[in-house]
């Protein structure tokens, strides 16, 4: 299966009434005339060219165009034509009986993540037939936005990972057409409960001719706006036909005190089972790999406590800065931003016991377990960074202060690492190294196992450097997924020199012919099909911000300042003094 990742061909902007345009070649080489000439044909017949019965297309409301692909030409349909309002009635009618409809709202349609993220997990979703067959993707937001400017949106950011049409199926251009044909927006204020209502309404019509239907609603929006948008839409979307399940994105709160309040407005009006917090790491293919290599190999299992295992390292670095987001993450830092919650995460999943099952309670019971083994968070063994800028080869990289939403002086952290350890039987005495930063010198998500040295001494002569001969398990959960194992071994010939060498798995030349799915595609399946395992519940934020909320305290009532690194380099030198007192180097400075 050839692998594409590139951009679509710009959607054809929505201007009304026998418009003559140049012809574009999509991504596949067909022109928009032969594409139109499809879609015409498939809105009359309901058939694809392929023979298979496609779910009917609803069409999107406001101002309707017909592609007759005939020298280009664009008929304007007015708004929303009575033929078309049938139409759409017809198609909705016609997958009525194949299952349940998803309705999907996004609330914040016009933000960054939703662009970045959503729209593109929902088209891959669709584009691999994982969506039910009926399915409506409302953006909302309050924007002014026609819902032909809402699928220009889209397009940008949409991508043809698969190239079906080399293995006989669907072609990218096609499919997407018929995904905008999903997608609609409405326009309306976070606060204002009639412009829910108007949703609603939109949403009760388009699914009236269903009986079972999936409300999703994904709050793509700031946090300040949580609440008030849980509660509109709660009050007046929620599915008279189904479910309805809200998607809460990070961060939930900046601590203790204010996630509580957080988890209290939701619950006044969503329950806990509604509610999906989302963490994207624990949709990453290595994150969900981890119980698998764990729990599913022997040879694991015995090592994988405090007698073998001599320190853990979960590191998180990015190669850009606060870029753009300085205001926000001013707020919060990079131990809100990256420790508290993605990092973590990984730590619960690594360090948990085995669970009684695979079921979601009995996953997170493990986790939100060990998280409430670990030892409150000492500042000594904690150090702080601050990335300045950077001249280099006449280029000038800024310094997080030359931010223009960031405040003067600011003492934020854009980068920490920091000592955890866990108070259990399995783990006493065994140092967690966790680092992040932003503006390092690359891009790179991993946890690495350090293992305690064979005893003996047999080799030891013909080793060299102590840190050089443990054993190393890396997974590295981006870029460049991979999972491998620092091994000793004798290098070959008639000496008995010993080296280093790896056991190595690399995705992309075990799995090449498998795309791995974006850690949102995996996600949004889950809230659609029910599947709590990878969102955080409840007791597990409470555990987790219990154990930062004191350190986040001390560090801002005690206005500690971060040490300065620059731009693009490894970080502070902090953070090796902080290595160094346990014993440890940092296996990725290498
Ligand atoms: N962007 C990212 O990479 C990530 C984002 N997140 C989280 O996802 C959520 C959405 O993020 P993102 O898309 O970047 O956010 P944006 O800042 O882009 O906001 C999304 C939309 O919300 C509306 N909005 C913005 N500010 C306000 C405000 N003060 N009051 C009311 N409405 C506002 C705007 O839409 P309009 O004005 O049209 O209503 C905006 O387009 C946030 O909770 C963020 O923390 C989490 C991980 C990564
Ligand atoms: O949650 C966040 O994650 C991103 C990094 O995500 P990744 O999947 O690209 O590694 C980070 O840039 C952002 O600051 C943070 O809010």
């Amino acid at each position: 299966m050839a692998l594409l990742a590139r951009p679509l061909a710009p959607r054809p902007s929505a201007t009304p009434s026998s418009t003559t345009r140049s012809t574009p070649v999509n991504a596949r080489g067909r022109t928009r005339e032969a594409r139109g000439g499809i879609l015409a044909r498939r809105l009359g017949s309901g058939a694809t060219r392929d023979g298979e019965r496609m779910p009917p297309l609803v069409g999107a409301r406001g101002r309707v165009r017909a592609r007759l692909g005939v020298n280009e030409t664009f008929v304007d349909l007015g708004v929303v034509a009575d033929g078309v309002e049938e139409e759409r009635e017809a198609n909705v009618r016609a997958t009525a009986g194949e299952g349940e409809m998803l309705s999907f709202v996004v609330f914040g349609a016009s933000g960054d993540l939703a662009k970045k993220k959503i729209y593109p997990a929902l088209f891959a979703l669709y584009y691999e037939g994982r969506l039910p067959k009926n399915f409506m993707i409302y953006g909302y937001a309050r924007s002014k936005m026609t819902t032909e400017a809402f699928k220009d949106k889209i397009a940008e950011s949409l991508t043809c990972r698969l190239d079906w049409s080399k293995q006989g199926g669907s072609d990218c251009a096609q499919k997407s057409e018929e995904f905008f044909d999903r997608c609609v927006y409405v326009a309306g204020q976070y606060d204002v409960a009639a412009d829910f209502k108007a949703l609603d309404a939109q949403m009760c019509e388009d699914e009236k001719h269903v009986s079972a239907v999936k409300r999703v609603f994904y709050l793509s929006i700031p946090p300040s706006i949580f609440v008030p948008v849980a509660q509109n839409a709660a009050r007046e979307c929620q599915c008279k036909k189904g479910d309805t399940r809200v998607i809460v994105e990070k961060p939930f709160g900046r601590d203790l005190t204010s996630s509580r309040e957080l988890t209290a407005a939701l619950a006044s009006e969503l329950s806990e089972e509604q509610t999906y917090r989302i963490d994207h790491y624990l949709g990453k293919e290595l994150i969900e790999n981890l119980t698998v290599m764990r729990f599913s190999n022997i040879m694991f299992q015995p090592l994988w406590n405090r007698n073998y295992i001599r320190n853990v390292q979960i590191n998180f670095s990015e190669d850009f800065g606060t870029e753009g987001r300085g205001g926000y993450f001013d707020h919060y830092g990079i131990i809100r931003d990256i420790m508290q919650n993605h990092l973590l995460q990984i730590l619960a999943l690594f360090a948990m016991e085995e669970p009684a099952s695979l079921n979601a309670e009995d996953i997170r019971d493990e986790k939100v377990k060990v998280i409430r083994c670990m030892r409150p968070i000492e500042m000594d063994n904690v150090a702080l960074g601050q990335y300045k800028g950077r001249l280099t080869d006449g280029r000038k990289y800024p310094a997080y202060l030359d931010d223009e939403t960031v405040p003067k002086g600011s003492l934020c952290p854009t980068f920490a690492a920091m000592a955890l350890f866990i108070d259990n039987a399995r783990w006493d005495g065994v140092p967690f190294l966790l680092k992040a930063g932003k503006a390092l010198h690359k891009r790179q998500a991993e946890i690495r196992v350090q293992f305690r040295h064979a005893p003996g001494n047999l080799y030891g002569e013909r080793q060299g450097r102590v840190e050089h001969v443990t054993n190393e398990l890396v997974i590295r959960i981006q870029p460049d997924e991979a999972i491998y194992l620092r091994i000793n071994n004798k290098v070959p010939g008639l000496g008995q020199r010993l080296d280093q060498t790896v056991l190595d798995l690399q995705y992309k030349s075990a799995y090449g012919q498998v795309q791995l799915p974006d850690a949102y595609e995996r996600l949004i399946l889950d809230v659609i099909n029910g599947d709590k395992r990878l969102f955080i519940r409840n007791d597990e934020l409470e555990a987790a911000w219990k154990l930062f909320t004191p350190l986040l305290d001390k560090i801002e009532q005690q206005k500690i300042a971060p040490e300065l690194y620059p731009y693009g380099s490894r970080g502070p030198i902090g953070a090796h003094y902080l290595a160094s007192r346990f014993n440890v180097r940092w296996g990725d400075t290498d």
